[in-house]
Protein backbone atom coordinates (compact mmCIF):
# COMPACT_ATOMS: atom_id res chain seq x y z
CA UNK A 1 0.00 0.00 0.00
CA UNK A 2 1.31 3.73 -0.73
CA UNK A 3 1.25 5.82 1.45
CA UNK A 4 -0.98 8.14 -0.53
CA UNK A 5 -3.81 5.25 -0.81
CA UNK A 6 -3.03 4.85 3.26
CA UNK A 7 -4.43 8.41 4.04
CA UNK A 8 -7.70 9.81 3.30
CA UNK A 9 -8.16 11.71 -0.04
CA UNK A 10 -10.11 14.17 -1.55
CA UNK A 11 -13.00 12.33 -1.86
CA UNK A 12 -13.12 10.56 1.48
CA UNK A 13 -13.59 12.28 4.88
CA UNK A 14 -11.39 11.04 7.93
CA UNK A 15 -14.98 9.15 9.14
CA UNK A 16 -15.65 7.36 6.53
CA UNK A 17 -11.60 6.81 5.72
CA UNK A 18 -11.75 5.23 9.35
CA UNK A 19 -15.00 3.41 9.11
CA UNK A 20 -13.53 1.55 5.44
CA UNK A 21 -10.27 0.48 7.82
CA UNK A 22 -11.62 -0.47 11.28
CA UNK A 23 -9.85 -3.65 11.49
CA UNK A 24 -6.71 -2.50 9.67
CA UNK A 25 -3.73 -1.20 11.24
CA UNK A 26 -2.98 1.65 8.57
CA UNK A 27 0.59 2.54 8.34
CA UNK A 28 1.97 5.98 9.67
CA UNK A 29 1.62 8.85 6.89
CA UNK A 30 1.55 12.55 6.55
CA UNK A 31 -0.99 15.25 4.98
CA UNK A 32 0.20 19.33 4.51
CA UNK A 33 -1.89 21.08 5.23
CA UNK A 34 -3.23 24.26 2.96
CA UNK A 35 -1.85 27.36 5.56
CA UNK A 36 0.77 24.93 6.70
CA UNK A 37 1.28 22.57 9.28
CA UNK A 38 0.15 19.02 8.39
CA UNK A 39 -2.04 15.42 10.15
CA UNK A 40 0.09 12.61 10.56
CA UNK A 41 -1.77 9.44 10.85
CA UNK A 42 -0.45 7.45 13.70
CA UNK A 43 -3.09 4.75 13.30
CA UNK A 44 -6.54 4.24 12.33
CA UNK A 45 -8.77 6.81 13.49
CA UNK A 46 -5.62 8.53 15.11
CA UNK A 47 -4.50 11.69 14.07
CA UNK A 48 -1.56 14.00 14.98
CA UNK A 49 -2.24 18.06 14.36
CA UNK A 50 1.20 19.69 13.62
CA UNK A 51 1.14 23.20 13.55
CA UNK A 52 3.23 25.11 11.39
CA UNK A 53 6.73 25.13 12.55
CA UNK A 54 6.94 29.25 12.79
CA UNK A 55 3.39 29.18 14.43
CA UNK A 56 3.44 31.13 17.74
CA UNK A 57 1.47 29.30 20.37
CA UNK A 58 0.68 31.63 22.67
CA UNK A 59 -1.65 29.86 24.76
CA UNK A 60 1.26 27.60 25.33
CA UNK A 61 -1.46 25.03 24.98
CA UNK A 62 -1.87 20.88 23.30
CA UNK A 63 -5.10 19.06 23.42
CA UNK A 64 -6.23 15.30 23.25
CA UNK A 65 -9.46 15.37 21.97
CA UNK A 66 -11.10 11.96 21.69
CA UNK A 67 -14.99 10.74 20.60
CA UNK A 68 -16.01 7.46 19.65
CA UNK A 69 -14.28 5.71 22.78
CA UNK A 70 -17.97 3.89 23.15
CA UNK A 71 -18.63 2.86 19.21
CA UNK A 72 -22.15 4.16 19.44
CA UNK A 73 -21.84 7.85 20.70
CA UNK A 74 -22.15 9.20 17.14
CA UNK A 75 -22.36 13.09 17.30
CA UNK A 76 -19.25 13.46 19.18
CA UNK A 77 -17.20 11.83 16.08
CA UNK A 78 -18.77 13.82 13.87
CA UNK A 79 -17.94 17.00 15.38
CA UNK A 80 -14.37 15.78 15.19
CA UNK A 81 -14.78 14.87 11.51
CA UNK A 82 -16.21 18.34 11.25
CA UNK A 83 -13.26 19.92 12.42
CA UNK A 84 -10.48 17.85 10.42
CA UNK A 85 -12.91 18.94 6.85
CA UNK A 86 -12.06 22.41 8.16
CA UNK A 87 -8.24 21.70 9.24
CA UNK A 88 -7.88 19.88 5.50
CA UNK A 89 -9.98 22.59 3.61
CA UNK A 90 -7.93 25.59 5.18
CA UNK A 91 -10.69 27.27 7.41
CA UNK A 92 -8.86 25.92 10.07
CA UNK A 93 -5.45 26.91 10.26
CA UNK A 94 -3.87 24.97 13.47
CA UNK A 95 -2.09 26.68 16.33
CA UNK A 96 -2.14 24.11 18.95
CA UNK A 97 -0.83 20.87 18.76
CA UNK A 98 -2.92 18.40 18.85
CA UNK A 99 -3.77 14.31 19.11
CA UNK A 100 -7.30 13.72 17.55
CA UNK A 101 -8.79 10.18 18.39
CA UNK A 102 -11.90 7.70 17.30
CA UNK A 103 -11.81 6.00 20.11
CA UNK A 104 -13.50 2.53 18.53
CA UNK A 105 -13.79 2.36 15.29
CA UNK A 106 -14.62 -1.30 15.02
CA UNK A 107 -17.68 -0.77 17.47
CA UNK A 108 -18.44 2.16 15.28
CA UNK A 109 -18.80 0.29 12.12
CA UNK A 110 -21.44 -1.77 13.90
CA UNK A 111 -23.09 1.02 15.80
CA UNK A 112 -22.64 -0.38 19.16
CA UNK A 113 -20.93 0.65 22.27
CA UNK A 114 -18.26 -1.98 22.42
CA UNK A 115 -17.48 -5.20 20.86
CA UNK A 116 -16.05 -7.68 23.99
CA UNK A 117 -15.16 -5.41 26.05
CA UNK A 118 -16.01 -1.64 27.14
CA UNK A 119 -13.19 0.09 25.65
CA UNK A 120 -13.59 2.88 28.89
CA UNK A 121 -13.15 0.15 31.68
CA UNK A 122 -9.92 -0.57 30.05
CA UNK A 123 -7.04 1.96 30.91
CA UNK A 124 -4.19 2.43 33.29
CA UNK A 125 -3.00 -0.58 32.86
CA UNK A 126 -6.24 -2.70 32.78
CA UNK A 127 -6.62 -3.71 28.95
CA UNK A 128 -4.02 -6.37 30.75
CA UNK A 129 -6.53 -8.53 32.75
CA UNK A 130 -7.15 -12.02 31.90
CA UNK A 131 -10.91 -11.74 30.81
CA UNK A 132 -10.06 -9.17 28.07
CA UNK A 133 -7.02 -10.47 26.70
CA UNK A 134 -6.68 -10.50 22.73
CA UNK A 135 -10.20 -8.30 22.68
CA UNK A 136 -10.16 -5.70 20.35
CA UNK A 137 -10.89 -3.19 23.13
CA UNK A 138 -7.78 -4.88 24.99
CA UNK A 139 -5.53 -4.33 21.67
CA UNK A 140 -7.02 -0.81 21.26
CA UNK A 141 -6.27 0.69 24.73
CA UNK A 142 -2.45 -0.33 24.61
CA UNK A 143 -2.26 1.09 21.37
CA UNK A 144 -4.07 4.49 22.78
CA UNK A 145 -1.97 4.55 25.59
CA UNK A 146 1.34 3.92 24.11
CA UNK A 147 0.75 6.82 21.44
CA UNK A 148 -0.72 9.02 23.96
CA UNK A 149 2.51 8.50 26.06
CA UNK A 150 4.53 9.48 23.20
CA UNK A 151 2.66 12.82 22.69
CA UNK A 152 2.17 13.90 26.30
CA UNK A 153 6.16 13.37 26.16
CA UNK A 154 6.55 15.89 23.28
CA UNK A 155 4.01 18.41 24.95
CA UNK A 156 6.06 18.21 28.00
CA UNK A 157 9.35 18.69 26.12
CA UNK A 158 8.09 21.74 25.16
CA UNK A 159 6.20 22.86 28.27
CA UNK A 160 2.73 22.65 26.99
CA UNK A 161 -0.31 22.42 29.50
CA UNK A 162 -2.02 19.16 27.97
CA UNK A 163 -5.65 19.13 28.06
CA UNK A 164 -7.61 15.73 27.23
CA UNK A 165 -11.75 16.41 26.39
CA UNK A 166 -13.23 12.78 25.76
CA UNK A 167 -16.42 13.22 24.10
CA UNK A 168 -19.15 10.87 24.91
CA UNK A 169 -23.04 11.21 24.54
CA UNK A 170 -24.90 9.85 27.35
CA UNK A 171 -27.27 6.42 27.32
CA UNK A 172 -30.49 8.42 29.11
CA UNK A 173 -32.19 11.80 28.70
CA UNK A 174 -30.59 14.43 31.10
CA UNK A 175 -32.02 16.88 33.26
CA UNK A 176 -28.87 18.49 32.64
CA UNK A 177 -28.63 17.95 28.85
CA UNK A 178 -24.45 18.73 28.84
CA UNK A 179 -22.00 17.72 31.45
CA UNK A 180 -18.40 16.86 32.12
CA UNK A 181 -17.18 14.73 34.68
CA UNK A 182 -13.47 16.07 36.29
CA UNK A 183 -10.82 13.06 36.55
CA UNK A 184 -9.94 12.67 40.09
CA UNK A 185 -6.12 13.29 40.93
CA UNK A 186 -5.68 13.35 44.77
CA UNK A 187 -5.78 17.21 45.87
CA UNK A 188 -6.59 18.57 42.60
CA UNK A 189 -9.06 21.82 41.73
CA UNK A 190 -10.93 22.63 38.53
CA UNK A 191 -8.56 25.79 36.91
CA UNK A 192 -10.87 28.82 36.27
CA UNK A 193 -9.98 28.98 32.66
CA UNK A 194 -10.80 24.92 32.29
CA UNK A 195 -14.35 25.96 33.60
CA UNK A 196 -14.51 29.05 31.60
CA UNK A 197 -13.78 26.71 28.23
CA UNK A 198 -16.44 24.12 29.25
CA UNK A 199 -18.65 26.98 29.77
CA UNK A 200 -17.76 28.67 26.21
CA UNK A 201 -18.79 24.76 25.23
CA UNK A 202 -22.25 25.12 26.29
CA UNK A 203 -21.30 22.90 29.28
CA UNK A 204 -22.94 24.43 32.70
CA UNK A 205 -22.63 21.40 35.08
CA UNK A 206 -19.30 19.43 36.28
CA UNK A 207 -19.41 16.05 38.15
CA UNK A 208 -16.24 15.80 40.35
CA UNK A 209 -14.93 12.49 40.10
CA UNK A 210 -14.22 11.14 43.86
CA UNK A 211 -11.40 8.68 42.78
CA UNK A 212 -8.91 7.39 39.55
CA UNK A 213 -10.04 4.85 37.62
CA UNK A 214 -9.44 3.13 34.55
CA UNK A 215 -11.22 5.56 32.00
CA UNK A 216 -9.15 6.92 29.20
CA UNK A 217 -9.84 10.68 31.28
CA UNK A 218 -8.31 8.88 34.24
CA UNK A 219 -5.55 7.16 32.50
CA UNK A 220 -4.80 11.15 30.34
CA UNK A 221 -4.82 12.98 34.37
CA UNK A 222 -3.11 10.72 35.93
CA UNK A 223 -0.78 8.55 34.04
CA UNK A 224 -0.07 11.84 31.54
CA UNK A 225 -0.93 14.95 33.94
CA UNK A 226 -3.49 16.06 31.93
CA UNK A 227 -6.52 18.31 32.61
CA UNK A 228 -8.80 15.60 32.08
CA UNK A 229 -12.76 15.81 31.20
CA UNK A 230 -15.10 13.03 30.11
CA UNK A 231 -17.85 15.56 28.24
CA UNK A 232 -21.15 14.20 28.20
CA UNK A 233 -22.88 16.26 24.98
CA UNK A 234 -26.44 14.81 25.07
CA UNK A 235 -28.03 11.66 23.82
CA UNK A 236 -26.72 8.50 22.20
CA UNK A 237 -28.18 8.53 18.47
CA UNK A 238 -26.80 6.46 15.35
CA UNK A 239 -24.97 8.59 12.59
CA UNK A 240 -27.19 10.68 10.79
CA UNK A 241 -30.11 11.21 13.36
CA UNK A 242 -27.52 13.79 15.42
CA UNK A 243 -29.42 17.30 15.44
CA UNK A 244 -25.52 18.93 14.90
CA UNK A 245 -26.75 22.50 16.27
CA UNK A 246 -26.73 21.30 19.54
CA UNK A 247 -23.41 20.55 19.25
CA UNK A 248 -21.81 23.69 17.94
CA UNK A 249 -20.63 25.04 21.10
CA UNK A 250 -18.34 22.34 21.79
CA UNK A 251 -17.26 22.52 17.84
CA UNK A 252 -16.68 26.07 17.93
CA UNK A 253 -14.69 26.08 21.71
CA UNK A 254 -12.33 23.51 19.72
CA UNK A 255 -11.94 25.29 17.00
CA UNK A 256 -11.32 28.21 18.53
CA UNK A 257 -8.68 26.50 20.83
CA UNK A 258 -7.18 24.69 17.99
CA UNK A 259 -6.70 28.08 16.16
CA UNK A 260 -4.97 29.60 19.27
CA UNK A 261 -7.03 32.15 19.41
CA UNK A 262 -8.19 33.85 22.60
CA UNK A 263 -10.89 32.79 24.86
CA UNK A 264 -14.16 35.26 23.86
CA UNK A 265 -14.91 38.43 26.08
CA UNK A 266 -18.03 36.59 27.96
CA UNK A 267 -15.21 33.52 29.24
CA UNK A 268 -13.60 36.00 31.32
CA UNK A 269 -15.88 35.87 33.96
CA UNK A 270 -17.35 32.71 33.07
CA UNK A 271 -14.99 30.87 35.32
CA UNK A 272 -17.11 32.12 38.36
CA UNK A 273 -18.10 29.36 40.26
CA UNK A 274 -21.50 30.67 40.34
CA UNK A 275 -21.69 29.80 36.33
CA UNK A 276 -20.93 26.38 36.72
CA UNK A 277 -23.20 23.79 38.89
CA UNK A 278 -20.61 21.75 40.59
CA UNK A 279 -21.50 18.08 42.35
CA UNK A 280 -19.43 15.60 43.70
CA UNK A 281 -20.17 12.21 43.95
CA UNK A 282 -21.50 10.82 47.20
CA UNK A 283 -21.33 6.69 46.46
CA UNK A 284 -20.59 4.83 43.23
CA UNK A 285 -23.18 1.51 43.16
CA UNK A 286 -21.11 -1.57 41.91
CA UNK A 287 -22.95 -4.68 40.53
CA UNK A 288 -22.41 -6.99 43.69
CA UNK A 289 -23.32 -9.81 41.71
CA UNK A 290 -26.61 -12.34 41.44
CA UNK A 291 -28.69 -11.21 44.24
CA UNK A 292 -27.95 -7.44 43.44
CA UNK A 293 -30.99 -5.19 42.88
CA UNK A 294 -31.31 -2.18 41.75
CA UNK A 295 -34.30 -0.02 42.14
CA UNK A 296 -34.12 2.71 39.75
CA UNK A 297 -36.13 2.17 36.84
CA UNK A 298 -34.70 1.85 33.24
CA UNK A 299 -36.03 4.72 31.65
CA UNK A 300 -34.87 7.93 34.53
CA UNK A 301 -32.85 10.67 33.32
CA UNK A 302 -29.67 11.46 34.69
CA UNK A 303 -29.81 14.06 37.74
CA UNK A 304 -33.39 12.83 38.54
CA UNK A 305 -33.22 13.63 42.28
CA UNK A 306 -34.29 11.08 45.15
CA UNK A 307 -35.41 11.77 48.21
CA UNK A 308 -33.41 10.83 51.88
CA UNK A 309 -34.33 7.58 52.66
CA UNK A 310 -34.73 5.99 49.39
CA UNK A 311 -33.77 2.54 48.82
CA UNK A 312 -31.28 2.81 45.65
CA UNK A 313 -30.27 -0.61 45.65
CA UNK A 314 -29.64 -4.39 47.68
CA UNK A 315 -28.10 -7.74 48.06
CA UNK A 316 -27.95 -10.04 50.39
CA UNK A 317 -25.51 -8.41 52.36
CA UNK A 318 -26.72 -4.65 51.92
CA UNK A 319 -28.75 -2.09 51.02
CA UNK A 320 -28.11 1.60 50.28
CA UNK A 321 -30.40 4.29 51.89
CA UNK A 322 -30.02 7.92 50.17
CA UNK A 323 -29.08 10.17 52.94
CA UNK A 324 -29.68 12.63 54.80
CA UNK A 325 -29.83 15.02 51.58
CA UNK A 326 -31.14 14.15 48.74
CA UNK A 327 -29.23 12.34 46.27
CA UNK A 328 -29.05 12.32 41.99
CA UNK A 329 -28.47 9.40 39.71
CA UNK A 330 -26.06 9.70 36.72
CA UNK A 331 -25.30 6.84 34.39
CA UNK A 332 -27.70 4.07 35.61
CA UNK A 333 -26.80 0.70 33.48
CA UNK A 334 -28.10 -2.45 35.15
CA UNK A 335 -26.55 -4.14 32.16
CA UNK A 336 -23.26 -4.44 33.48
CA UNK A 337 -20.63 -7.44 34.50
CA UNK A 338 -20.37 -7.62 37.99
CA UNK A 339 -17.69 -5.70 39.78
CA UNK A 340 -18.56 -2.42 37.08
CA UNK A 341 -20.47 0.35 38.14
CA UNK A 342 -23.94 0.83 37.88
CA UNK A 343 -24.37 4.26 38.70
CA UNK A 344 -23.32 7.15 40.23
CA UNK A 345 -25.05 9.33 43.25
CA UNK A 346 -24.00 13.12 43.27
CA UNK A 347 -25.09 16.04 45.00
CA UNK A 348 -24.73 19.49 44.20
CA UNK A 349 -21.51 21.13 46.25
CA UNK A 350 -22.96 24.72 47.86
CA UNK A 351 -21.11 27.39 46.24
O1 LIG B 1 -24.90 7.03 29.82
C1 LIG B 1 -24.17 6.20 30.33
O2 LIG B 1 -24.59 5.39 31.18
C2 LIG B 1 -22.72 6.13 29.98
C3 LIG B 1 -22.19 7.30 29.18
C4 LIG B 1 -20.68 7.14 29.19
O3 LIG B 1 -20.16 6.44 28.38
N1 LIG B 1 -20.04 7.72 30.21
C5 LIG B 1 -18.68 7.45 30.52
C6 LIG B 1 -18.29 8.21 31.76
C7 LIG B 1 -16.85 8.00 32.14
C8 LIG B 1 -16.54 8.44 33.57
O4 LIG B 1 -17.16 7.94 34.49
O5 LIG B 1 -15.66 9.29 33.73
C9 LIG B 1 -18.51 5.95 30.76
O6 LIG B 1 -19.39 5.33 31.38
O7 LIG B 1 -17.51 5.40 30.32
ZN1 LIG C 1 -19.59 6.94 26.43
Amino acid sequence: MTASSAFFNSKQDWLSHTLENASKALPQCRHRLPGGGELVQLGTGILQVSPPVDCQNTHQDAMMISAGVHGNETAPIEVLNQLVNELRSGALQPACPALLILGNPQAMVTGQRFIDANLNRLFSGAHRRDEVRQTPEAERAQQLEQLCQTFAEQTQARSLALSHYDLHTAIRSSQREKFALYAFVAGRQVPAEQCAFLLEADVHTLLLQHKAGTTFASFSSSALKAQSFTVELGQVKPFGQNDLSRFQGIHNALKRRLAGLPAPASAATAGEPAEMAIFQVVHEILNSGEDFQFHVPDDVANFTQYAPGTVIWEDSHQRYCVGERPEAIVFPNRDVPIGQRVGLLVSRLAV
